[in-house]
């Protein structure tokens, strides 16, 4: 039995930190949204009792260290299923730039072997599941669009945001996530308004959407590659509304309403960049599979 799911990058509309917790990690608030830019995630059920990850990216790794072999091991573990699988990855987000792809590899593998061994888990509990893989799963889980608390894994779901064009842009760099957090000093944080984010969300508010964006973790990778405030003032200079780095970066995105802006941002960032894509955001939740 196979079955084929998809599993979309997501980008932070804003993000906030909030403190260090006693544990490690830091108390966020964010307003996360799914965009149309997915990788493949391929489950086929195999009789022998192993997991095997095929993938024609280098920089995914192919046993116990990539997310989706979590997820799988995490459903085995906890159901008792003796049946094995292969997941296939195909590809499409960049790697380690900020957009979730290995978090939303691991939730399109919960959603889809839910259903092929026949688990009957819902959203709920397979995003409460997901937290246990990484602070992202949960929300790539429900997909849509959702303000994140906690370590990011206690979600409430908003909205669609206003219609518009993303364009991402991804320099030649990989960032690690956890780097970025340690080196981010929380007493010297200004707060994005994460409310006014989620009043302009559900007014359908453009303007004020583009007026709330906000990272905090930005200026840390800023300072470790300036490369990627290069970016930020190209996206201005080529007249997006609202220009920020997603998650822990190093990807950029610009936001736009008009196809011929979102044009000329696009064709003024390819060459520059590593990977450019200009994509819509994907309204709704995931359905069950
Ligand atoms: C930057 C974001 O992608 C924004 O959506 C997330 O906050 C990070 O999500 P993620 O990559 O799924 O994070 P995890 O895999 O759980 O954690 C990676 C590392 O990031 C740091 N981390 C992560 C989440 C959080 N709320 N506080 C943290 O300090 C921790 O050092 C952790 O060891
Ligand atoms: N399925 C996967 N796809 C890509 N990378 C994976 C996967 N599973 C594990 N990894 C590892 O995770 C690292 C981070 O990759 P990923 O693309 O998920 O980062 P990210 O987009 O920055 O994540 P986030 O936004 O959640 O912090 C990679 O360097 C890779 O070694």
């Amino acid at each position: 039995m196979k079955l084929l799911v998809k599993a979309p990058a997501k980008i932070n509309l804003s993000l906030d930190v909030l403190h260090k917790r006693p544990d490690g990690y830091h108390e966020v608030e964010m307003i996360m949204t799914t965009i149309d830019l997915s990788d493949r995630v391929e489950l086929t059920l195999l009789n022998q009792d192993a997991i095997h990850i095929l993938s024609h990216n280098r920089y995914v790794p192919d046993d116990q260290r990539n997310l989706a072999y979590q997820a799988a091991q995490l459903l085995k573990d906890r159901f008792q299923i003796k049946q094995g699988v292969v997941i296939s990855i195909e590809k499409t987000i960049p790697v380690a730039a900020g957009l979730a792809g290995g978090s939303s590899d691991a939730a399109a593998t919960l959603r889809g072997l839910n259903k092929l061994w026949n688990l009957g888990l819902t959203l709920d509990e397979l995003a409460v599941l997901g937290a246990e893989i990484g602070s992202d799963v949960s929300f790539c889980v429900y997909g849509g669009t959702a303000l994140a608390k906690g370590r990011g894994e206690i979600i409430t779901e908003l909205p669609a945001p206003p219609t518009c064009w993303v364009i991402l842009a991804k320099p030649f760099i990989g960032v690690s996530t956890s780097d970025v957090y340690r080196r981010l000093d929380v007493n010297g944080i200004k707060h994005p308004s994460i409310h006014g984010m989620i009043e302009a969300i559900k007014c359908n508010d453009y303007q004020r959407v583009c007026q709330n964006v906000g990272n905090v973790l930005e200026d840390v990778t800023l300072s470790l590659h300036p490369e990627v405030a290069q970016i930020k003032e190209q996206m201005k200079r080529f007249g997006a509304d609202a220009v920020l780095m997603s998650g822990s970066g190093p990807t950029v995105f610009g936001i736009v309403h008009h196809d011929s802006r979102m044009h000329r941002i696009y064709n003024g960032l390819r060459g520059f960049c590593d990977q450019v894509f200009a994509v819509r955001l994907l309204g709704d939740r995931h359905p069950l599979e």
